[in-house]
Formats: C-alpha cells, structure tokens, sequence
C-alpha cells in the first residue's frame, strides 16, 4: 500500500515546513501551509475528505484547500456510491474503487464493508483479471513492493526504507500464475493488492499493516516482453538458482525486517508453489493461498455438499479435472478428512481419479510426472479425455481446477448424472471466463438436484418454467472465505508457523457456520454478507487451538469457562472498523494535543485531591482541638 504518514510525522511537517528555502518570503508561506495542508489530505489513510471538522481545519491548516462543507462519513459514502452507479462496466468500476482506495483508505474499505457482495466481484475475481491483463496500461501510482531482479542483494534495505514498522500480513507473487490467465509477470501485483483489499475488509486488519509484494524475476509471457508499456523487468524469467536465491533473499529480508508478519505465497506455478512451500512452511510464518487456502475451502464445501446427500465419504468418487497445486491442495486435504474418519490410506486414495492436460493421471503413463501429481497416481490404464474418466469412475463429485473454461460440457455432465442422483458439481477455475461451466448449465444438464459451487460468482439460478421451482443458490467456493481468517487467526495468536492442523480446523469451522436453510438451497458456503464474522470465527478458533497447543504466544484470560467467546471477543477486539472516528487524521494527528489535554487533566485533578485532602486534614486538626466547630 501506499506509505502512511503518522500523525508525528504530519506534525514534523508542519514544523519543517517552516524552515523551507522558498524563491522568495511572500511565496514561502504559501508553499510552507500548503505543503503541510496538501499532505495531509493526500495521505490515503489519514485523509478524512471533506469530514474534518471546523476544529481539524484550524489545527491542521486547511482552511481553504477544502470546500465550506463539513461532511458525515455517510454523505461522502453517498456521493462515492452515486459515482460508483454512473460506471458502466465492471472493469470502470474497478477503476473508480481504485482511484478512491488511492485518496481515502477508510471510505474505500467503509465502502468495500458495506457492498461486499456487490464490490467483491470488482475488486477481487472476476474484475481483477481484466485488471491484472491491463495493469501496466491503468498504472498510475505506486502501491506496494516490487522486489526486481534489478535490485537484487538489495531487498532489505528497501524494506527498511518502508515506513510501516508494523506490517503484519504480506500477500507475494511472482506473477506466474494469475488465476487462468497464465504468466502476468509484474501485471501480476493487482491480485496481491486484491487480496489484501480482502484482508482489511473481510479480517479488519488495519490497511497500513498490510502489504502486496510482487517479485519480479521477468516474464515468460512474449506479449508482454513486446509491450512497450509493460512495467516490469524485460527478461525472460529467472530459473533455478537464480530465482531460488531471490526467493531465499526475499525470505531472510521479511524475516529480518518484519520477524512476526506473515506471507501469504499467492498465485506461484506449480513448479515453484510446492517447493517453496515445503522449505520455507517451517521457518516462516507462511501459507500457499492456492494450495491450503483452496483445499479448505473445498473440503469445507463438499462436507455441506455431503450434509445435503446425507452421505459420507465412504459414499464418493472424486473427478479432478487439472492435477495441480489446487487440486493436489485439495486432494491432500480431503485424504487427510477421509482418514480422520477412519478409512485407511489406501481405501482413501482409491476415491481419487485425476485428470490433467494429458488425460488420466496414471503411473502407466509414460515419461516423467511431477511429484505432486505422483501421489495420486492411480495404477489403472490411461484414459485420454474427462468423458471417458467419468465414464469409468462413475463420480460423485466433479471439480474443476484446469484454467480451461467450458471444459465441463453438457455430454460430461449428462454422463455423469446418468450415474448419481445428486451430482456435486465444483468448475472452481478462475475468473468466470475459465469456470468448466456455468450456474446454468450444471442445473440445466445435471438436474434441479445438482450441487454446485464455482470459484467466481454466478447469480441464482430460477428452477423450471418462470422459476416455479424455486431457486438454486450457487456457493462461491474459492478461498476468500478461508485466508483472511487463517491470516488475522496466524497474526492474533502470535503463530510461528501454521501447521495442517489449521487449516483442518478452518475447514470444519467455516462448514459449520453454513445452515439448514442456505444447504436447502443447494448453497455449500454461509452468504458472503457474514464474511467478516466467518473471519473472526475461524481466527478466534485458531487461536484457542494454539492456546491449548502451546503453539500461541498470546495468553487469553478465558475467565475460567471454556472460553469460545472470550476467544472470540479477543479476536473481534483486534479487527479494524473502517471509520474516520478511530482512525482518521484528526485522532492520528491529534495525537500529541490530545496527550497534552489528558496530563492537563491529570494535573488538575491532582491539584484537587491535594486541596481537598490538605482541607480535610485541616478540618480535622482544627475539629480535634475544638470539638464545638
Ligand atoms: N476457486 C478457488 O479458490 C481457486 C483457488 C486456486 C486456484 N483456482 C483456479 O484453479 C485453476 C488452476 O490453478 P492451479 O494453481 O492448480 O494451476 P496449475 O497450473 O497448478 O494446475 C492446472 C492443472 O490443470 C491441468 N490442465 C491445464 N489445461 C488442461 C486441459 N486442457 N485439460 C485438462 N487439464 C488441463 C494442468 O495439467 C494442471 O494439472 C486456475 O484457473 C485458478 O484460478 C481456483
Ligand atoms: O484469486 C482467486 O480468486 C482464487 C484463487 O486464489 C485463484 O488463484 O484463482
Ligand atoms: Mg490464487
């Protein structure tokens, strides 16, 4: 995000600003109040537009550089949501969303707050896409870290250099997997910045603590090498050594610079996803988004998708269309689930059937496999297509994580309801453009019984003629639901690592905020409007879970009962309501008037004790020696 200014840091200005070497005395005032005045309405985290108060004006110099009229919070919401109304696409919305995140954090996230479910889809998937696809053409200023190849043995000294002391979440990518949509390269940053739009709006973590880091180790992607617009390094990417030491430089830099903050690794090929995981998941406070976030998400999903079946795994055949980090994510987690439960290893392992680029994931198939998809190898004969994998696995659940939009065609779908009454149908891949298939054509070719849930949002769909069967609901089964509390969870309990353990408990947490009437609805995930109580749920587990572990270096006083709430209110405590009152200028940079007021009062009231006690003790001398007053 932007670099905040602090309060001190506005007063230092203002005192500065005093000394500057101006052309010429006359113009030097002018420059000094306006200099001082400008910066605190630019700071996006400080400014409060048009609802600083005649008292703040004065204070801060401002008169003038803002128009007469005073402003609620709600009348500037107003006046955004009437301009946000007046676009005419998504990807104008989006445009207009960020140049206000630019202005003002707090009416951004205040807004963000208030239509989650409206402005979810513009600033994160499906908008974001198009974003990212265009990010160097709608640059215009800087937002976040872009650790470049260019600057290697570098990266510390300009994370010192960013003035937040106090970064607790940090959002990374290297661009290589945007979504669907390939290797964005630098482009790539848009989804780190949308990302952290969710950890503020959806967790209450406080805009200036998070950050977006892009590292840019070049591109594969030739379009954008061609670009004469694109802004990031113009080489094809590092491989190897090379990108292992920036990745390794990057780690010891956060680690040094930003000891407690964690890393959420965002949107990294596949071939980079699971090692960096693997080195790294021990030594830093860090989680793979796609990998984790996604596997709980979706165990999360297909455990209400079974409460609506009323079945349990022993029940299910599982085709994952695309065998890589999403689906291996969410094998490993449902694996883990089925064992739980009781099933062996083995018997587990059977209800798995990957598909990839190649058909049937298979240890018969020929050539070298990456040792994600190894693991769940079948041992049967190749199957070149998806229709003849659900001829033969005859599947219950259907999950789409290819990036190939479509794939799920009405003669796979037909197929596969021919075989199961109630077909779970996940087309998890994103943005909408590459979901396998529609809201409409899973209840269209599967039956009004269809389960579905997809990775960016559809609207409802009516049931039969005019909708007189009612409404299917679609869920959004992608992992928003699950990082913001897993990352504000991490950060309240003071986590060094985040073990399986978290993610399992986030999964059974989040499945069981979804009700009986939402699962009549066919709908697996709770509505979008709780999110930031789902959030405050999954964290306050995490941190009870690491009190009792001995994992947490926070103590909670649970007063002595079993405490859920006191977990939850602690955890509610710590989440940051957008609103100018507690977080504006006027409260930062009345930081040190307000100060000066409270030892005013304390001295006052001192005065007072003395005077009444000093009367007192001399009532009573002068009562002891003359009992008749
Ligand atoms: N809903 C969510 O929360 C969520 C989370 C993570 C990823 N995703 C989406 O899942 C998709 C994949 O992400 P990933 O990180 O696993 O990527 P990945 O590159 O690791 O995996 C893609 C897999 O799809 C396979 N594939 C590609 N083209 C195919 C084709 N034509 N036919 C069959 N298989 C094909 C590849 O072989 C690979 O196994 C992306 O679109 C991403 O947006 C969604
Ligand atoms: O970004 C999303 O919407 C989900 C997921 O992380 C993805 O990569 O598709
Ligand atoms: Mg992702």
């Amino acid at each position: 995000l932007k670099p905040p200014q602090h309060g001190h840091q506005l007063e230092a200005d203002r005192r500065n600003a005093t000394a500057d070497v101006g052309p010429s005395r006359s113009s030097h005032a002018m420059v000094t109040m306006s200099s001082s005045a400008l910066n605190v309405l630019r700071d996006p985290i400080a400014s409060k537009g048009l609802s600083f108060t005649a008292t703040e004006r004065d204070r801060l110099d401002l008169n003038g550089y803002l128009p007469p009229a005073i402003e609620t919070m709600d009348q500037q919401i107003i006046r955004l949501m009437d301009g946000y109304e007046r676009q005419t696409s998504d990807f104008d919305r989006y445009l207009y969303l960020e140049s206000i995140h630019d202005r003002s954090e707090v009416l951004y996230f205040r807004l963000l707050v208030e239509n989650v479910v409206d402005m979810m889809p513009i600033v994160y998937t499906p908008t974001v896409g198009i974003a990212c696809q265009n990010f160097s053409r709608i640059y215009r200023q800087p937002r976040g870290i872009f650790l470049s190849t260019s600057l290697r043995g570098r990266f510390y000294e300009v994370l010192r250099q960013w003035p937040q002391k106090n970064v607790e979440i940090i959002v990374v990518t290297d661009g290589s997997r945007i979504l669907g949509l390939g290797d964005l390269g630098a482009n790539g940053m848009g989804i780190a910045i949308g990302k952290l739009s969710l950890y503020v709006a959806a967790a209450g973590i406080h805009p200036s603590k998070v950050l977006p880091i892009m590292l840019d180790v070049g591109t594969n992607n030739e379009q954008l090498l061609m670009d004469p617009l694109y802004i990031g390094e113009k080489h094809p990417r590092l491989q190897g050594d090379a990108y292992d030491a920036i990745v390794d430089e990057f780690v010891s830099a956060v680690r040094r610079r930003w000891p407690a903050a964690l890393v959420q690794w965002e949107d990294f090929s596949n071939d980079h996803a699971f090692p960096i995981l693997s080195k790294y998941r021990d030594e830093l406070l860090s989680f793979n988004d796609d990998i984790q976030g996604t596997g709980t998400v979706i165990l999360a999903g297909l455990l209400g998708a079974m409460r609506i079946t009323q079945s349990e795994w022993a029940n299910q055949t599982i085709v994952f269309y695309g065998a890589g980090a999403a689906a291996v994510g969410i094998a490993d987690m449902i694996l883990e689930d089925m064992v739980d439960k009781g099933m062996s290893h083995s018997e587990a392992k059977d209800k798995f059937w990957l598909v990839d680029s190649k058909g049937l994931v298979t240890t018969q198939r020929s050539g070298a496999m990456q040792s994600h998809k190894l693991r769940f190898a079948r041992d049967d004969p190749p199957l070149p297509t998806l229709l003849e994998v659900v001829k033969a696995a005859r599947p219950t659940m259907l999950l789409g994580l290819s990036g190939k939009g479509g794939a799920f065609t009405e003669k796979i779908i037909k197929a596969m309801r021919s075989q199961c009454k109630s077909p779970i149908i996940f087309a998890l891949s994103n943005p909408t453009s590459k979901s396998e298939c529609t809201a409409e054509e899973a209840y269209k070719w599967g039956g009004s019984s269809t389960i579905f849930a997809s990775g960016s949002p559809f609207a409802p769909v009516p049931i039969g003629p005019l909708g007189i069967g009612g409404t299917q609901v679609p869920g959004q089964g992608n992992n928003l639901y699950v990082f913001p509390g897993v990352g504000l969870g991490a950060i309240s309990a003071k986590l060094r690592t985040i073990p399986d353990s978290v993610f399992a408990l986030a999964a059974r947490t989040l499945a069981s905020m979804v009700t009986d009437d939402e699962l009549a609805h066919g709908t697996v995930y709770p509505s979008l409007t709780g999110i930031r109580n789902i959030s405050m749920h999954i964290a306050a587990a995490i941190v009870q879970q690491g009190v009792d572990t001995g994992a947490s270096r926070v103590r909670v006083d649970t007063g002595g009962d079993d405490g859920d709430d006191k977990y939850r209110e602690y955890v509610d405590r710590r989440m940051w309501y957008p609103d100018f009152a507690v977080s504006g200028a006027a409260s930062r940079v009345g930081g040190g008037p307000s100060i000066i007021v409270a030892v005013g009062w304390l001295f006052l009231v001192g005065v007072h004790f003395i005077v009444f006690t000093g009367r007192s003790a001399l009532r009573l001398l002068i009562f002891a020696e003359n009992p008749f007053i």
